[in-house]
């Protein structure tokens, strides 16, 4: 069984290769980074570490890789015999694959015995359903309805922390020993795919919101609010306790939103929420808040982890304060090895916080919640200095 999968970076290599290498597949990744692919090449393994007491050592074999930008003929060819296609390049570059996909699929014979998933593991709503369109917009309307009998793309959640890694192997790399990987079932066809720590759903709705609006927004919370006061990693910016308390009124904010819309047990959420602090602490990763406040504009979207939530909690009548503070915490965010940062304080300096807000957030039509951060925002010096 052969697994192509586009991004050989932390989680890839980290997360779902391990998953499908035990699985039984063949993993070609597919990456632009010529580093990594040549050292995929020439060892045809590599090393996932557990990033806790035992520091255990997994060895990943079968795998090889793929440059893109130098061989794209190679993966169009790949893809067409490929079992299983996932991704973990991150949302903005998925348009960018979408092409070697699509070319790759035009050329795959249509077999009904043989459907083809491709699994867009990204941290956003709706991830494969987003690649699907971008790959179908380079098909002509009869390529669209071949490649409809038998491939699909259902949507998934993935979660384990994964920080940017720095050793002398250049493929090692380590890892939270947390995972979960939940796929929409009800979007394939045929036998799923068997992967063992692999959550098959109906509806991934309630599971990717309950991910991307705890972890992922406990997360960046901690990144923007570490950064704020000058804290380099996850793990110490959690360890100050006037921000890990922020961070949890925060998850309790989307825990609110949560139990609302999707019935889960309070009590439960609650120990979720908990589980997921200490995740932060773990003090065998050390994990750069510069990784995990990347691209605030993405972060700063309409369907991303601050602004839905809050928009929707606003809904229910109810005010979130404390998404609202780190939301105006995160303006303040400047990296300059970082374009989308480098971009919204470009912004600021010729407009206002409404305007970005309608701009990058698509608030035109909630000012509610534009006044709101807005308010938070001419307090933060003042609010947060008090609280530390
Ligand atoms: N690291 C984590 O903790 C974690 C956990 C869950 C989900 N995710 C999600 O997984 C995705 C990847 O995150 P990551 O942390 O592994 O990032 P990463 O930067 O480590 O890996 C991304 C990889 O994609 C490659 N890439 C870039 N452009 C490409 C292209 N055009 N074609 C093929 N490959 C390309 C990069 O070279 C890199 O190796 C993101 O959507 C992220 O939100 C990350
Ligand atoms: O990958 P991003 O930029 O969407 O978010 C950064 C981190 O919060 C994220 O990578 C987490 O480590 C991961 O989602 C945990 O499962």
């Amino acid at each position: 069984m052969l697994a192509v999968h586009f991004g050989a970076g932390n989680i890839g290599r980290g997360f779902i290769g391990q998953l499908l290498h035990n699985a039984g597949y063949e993993i070609c990744f597919v990456d632009v980074n010529e580093e990594i692919i040549n050292e995929l090449n020439k060892k045809k393994s590599y090393t996932v570490m557990l990033a806790d007491r035992t520091q255990e050592k997994i060895k990943i074999t079968n795998v090889r890789g793929i440059n893109s930008l130098k061989d794209p003929q190679e993966v169009t060819k790949i893809i067409a015999k490929a079992d299983i296609v996932t991704t973990a390049v991150g949302p903005t570059i998925l348009p960018r694959i979408a092409k070697l996909i699509a070319d790759g699929l035009i050329e795959r014979e249509t077999n009904l015995e043989k459907p083809l998933n491709i699994i867009a593991c990204e941290n956003m709503i709706g991830g494969s359903s987003y690649l699907r369109d971008e790959v179908y917009a380079y098909m002509t309307f009869s390529q669209k309805v071949k490649t409809d009998q038998s491939v699909y793309f259902p949507d998934a959640a993935v979660d384990r922390i994964v920080p940017i890694q720095s050793h002398e192997d250049a493929l090692l790399v380590a890892v939270e020993p947390f995972y979960e990987w939940v796929i929409e079932k009800s979007k394939m066809k045929g036998d799923l795919p068997a992967i063992n720590g692999v959550t098959y759903v109906d509806d991934l709705l309630p599971y990717i919101e309950r991910k991307l609006f705890t972890v992922n927004t406990g997360h960046a919370a901690t990144a923007y609010l570490g950064n704020y006061y000058g804290i380099q990693t996850i793990k110490d910016a959690i360890a100050n306790e006037n921000i890990r308390q922020i961070v949890r009124q925060i998850m309790k904010e989307t825990g609110a939103l949560l139990v609302k819309k999707y019935h889960f047990d309070p009590e439960e959420h609650n120990l979720y929420i908990e589980k997921i602090l200490n995740r932060f602490e773990n003090e065998y990763i050390s994990d750069e808040v510069t990784r995990v406040a990347r691209s605030p504009i993405r972060k700063l979207g309409a369907n991303d982890r601050f602004i839905k939530p809050a928009r929707e909690l606003m809904e229910f009548g109810i005010q979130p304060k404390y998404l609202a503070k780190v939301i105006a915490v995160a303006l303040s965010y400047k990296n300059n090895d970082d374009h989308e940062a480098i971009e919204l304080q470009s912004y600021l300096k010729d407009h206002t916080v409404e305007q970005l807000f309608v701009k990058y957030s698509e608030l035109s039509d909630c000012k509610e919640l534009i006044n709101l951060i807005i308010k938070e925002y001419d307090q933060i010096e003042k609010d947060l200095y008090i609280q530390m």
